[in-house]
């Protein structure tokens, strides 16, 4: 059999790290994706096609005279720890469906951005994975999306050590979600009024894992690190309000305190501070660090459609990428069963 699989990537609004200690917070998908084609295939083999993905080389024999490479040796761990999202997601899935059982499966998987820039994309790999495997073996593309985010949340909790469900049941389910961390609960909520948002990233130098613990290790020595986990809890609770009223003041506001708040708990670079300056200086209604942290994705506030594409230039000018000037609607698809 075989799948095609449109998986979309995320941005966070609101709350993030806050989410990982029990508080709400507010995410969306984007209308950019990862896309796996997929099959199953004889034996238990997996074989793994990969674009966008920089991995280091050990060493390599190459024949002088036609220049054909005959051996290439890479760090065997570090390859396995990359791919230990898609290899968990199969081992978790595996286990509900069919416990104890291993089979091969063909992956080409293409995303549109580089790893770990801090807009879901190891969430993104794993719902993908979720959703190629229980299609595989329950053979329908008619799959329970509750079973795919709790399987892809569960995937990202191994691997990481912790994690919210905020990026998985965002990108299972699609839309601007309001993540309760403690059902979990992904409520669709819409604003009457488009909000032009622009979204990018700079290069990140720290995994998703390590600024998680980062935080958390932080919060275990300082007290005064769960009041600004309380406070990102309540900024969470007043978007919402302020979105479903469509007040783009009281957001772009919102996103400012926010970003603070993250700035407190110690995860902003100087980089993301001065586009984010850079981005209120040329009229942002708000401008935050998204997701992660320590780089990465940043999210910040049009005024309008204009506004945004002034906004884009700013973006670019200071070297970062824009990756889009809208939300997306959409959650994991899968668009072909052959
Ligand atoms: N295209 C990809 N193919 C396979 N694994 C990927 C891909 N992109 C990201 N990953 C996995 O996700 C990890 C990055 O995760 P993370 O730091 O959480 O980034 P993000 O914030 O974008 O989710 C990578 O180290 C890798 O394990
Ligand atoms: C920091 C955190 O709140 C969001 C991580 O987002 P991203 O991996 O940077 O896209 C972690 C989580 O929610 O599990």
């Amino acid at each position: 059999m075989k799948f095609f699989i449109r998986v979309p990537l995320k941005v966070t609004l609101f709350g993030e790290h806050a989410v990982v200690h029990g508080k709400p917070a507010i995410a969306s998908t984007l209308p950019i994706h990862v896309s796996i084609e997929a099959m199953d295939i004889d034996g238990d083999r997996l074989i793994i096609t990969f674009n966008n993905v920089l991995l280091p080389i050990e060493s390599l024999a190459l024949d002088r005279k036609n220049t054909k490479i005959i051996e290439v040796k890479t760090n065997e761990e570090t390859i396995k720890k990359f791919i230990n999202y898609i290899t968990t997601a199969l081992d978790i899935c595996e286990d509900e469906v069919r416990p104890g059982k291993r089979k091969g499966f063909l992956i080409d998987l293409k995303s549109p951005v580089p790893t770990g820039v801090g807009l879901g994309t190891s969430a993104a790999v794993s719902v993908g994975t979720i959703m190629l495997c229980l299609a595989s073996y329950l053979s329908t593309t008619d799959v329970e999306k509750n079973l795919v985010a709790k399987l892809s949340w569960a995937t990202e909790q191994r691997v990481q050590g912790a994690a919210s469900p905020m990026d998985t049941y965002t990108i299972t389910f699609g839309g601007i979600r309001y993540i309760d961390p403690s059902t979990p609960k992904a409520e669709f909520i819409e604003s009457p009024i488009k909000m032009n948002f622009i979204i990018g990233y700079t290069q990140k130098r720290f995994t998703t894992g390590m600024l998680v613990r980062v935080v958390k290790e932080r919060l275990r020595k300082l007290q005064s690190m769960t009041h600004i986990i309380d406070a990102i809890g309540g900024v969470v609770e007043e978007a919402k309000n302020y979105i479903l009223r469509g007040d783009v003041e009281s957001v772009g506001m919102l996103m400012n305190i926010n970003h603070g708040l993250l700035d407190a708990l110690g995860v902003v670079t100087q980089e993301h501070h001065v586009i984010v300056n850079m981005l209120r200086e040329a009229g942002a209604l708000g401008a935050k660090t998204s997701g992660a942290g320590g780089g990465g994705a940043f999210i910040a506030l049009a005024r309008d459609e204009k506004h945004a594409e002034i906004l884009k230039s700013v973006v670019k000018t200071l070297g970062a990428t824009v990756v889009a000037t809208s939300l997306g609607f959409s959650g994991v698809e899968i668009l072909e069963k052959q």
